[in-house]
């Protein structure tokens, strides 16, 4: 419980970039606190980019600060909320909101949800 598992990397851009992104949105992880920042493991990336979904997830991302202090722009880190099997798929909590992901014309977006788990709520967003 509480083990590193590895980094969310990526390409850092701004919020406004991203949103410009809404028909290649797959690989986006908005990170801080405040709008500002997000990472797409789009076109860089490392292994954190194939992590899946889940609602009852095995996984926590947590913003970490260890080479610099800008809080605006953490890495983001993942840890084992428990123990984890050998062969269990890795998941954390996409954490969007239902109905607050908009595609380029306004429309709202929605993505059913696969992760299988007793407790789905049955959307990403
Ligand atoms: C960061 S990628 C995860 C890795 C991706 N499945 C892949 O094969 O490269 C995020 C995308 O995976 C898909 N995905 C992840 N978790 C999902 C879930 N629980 N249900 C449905 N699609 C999911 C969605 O298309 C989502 O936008």
């Amino acid at each position: 419980m509480g083990s590193f598992i590895c980094e969310y990397t990526g390409e850092l851009i701004e919020d406004k970039d991203a949103e410009r992104r809404t028909g290649e949105d797959e690989y986006l992880f908005d990170i801080g606190e405040e709008d500002g920042f997000t990472i797409d493991a789009a076109r860089k990336g490392n292994i954190g980019r194939f992590i899946n979904h889940s609602c009852s997830p095995n996984l926590y991302a947590q913003d970490v600060l260890y080479d610099h202090e800008d809080s605006s722009i953490p890495h983001v880190m993942f840890f084992a909320v428990d123990n984890i099997p050998p062969l269990q798929e890795l998941s954390y909590d996409y954490n969007y909101r239902i109905d607050q992901v908009i595609d380029s014309n306004g429309n709202i977006k929605k993505k059913y949800c696969y992760c299988g788990s007793n407790e789905c709520t049955g959307r990403l967003y």
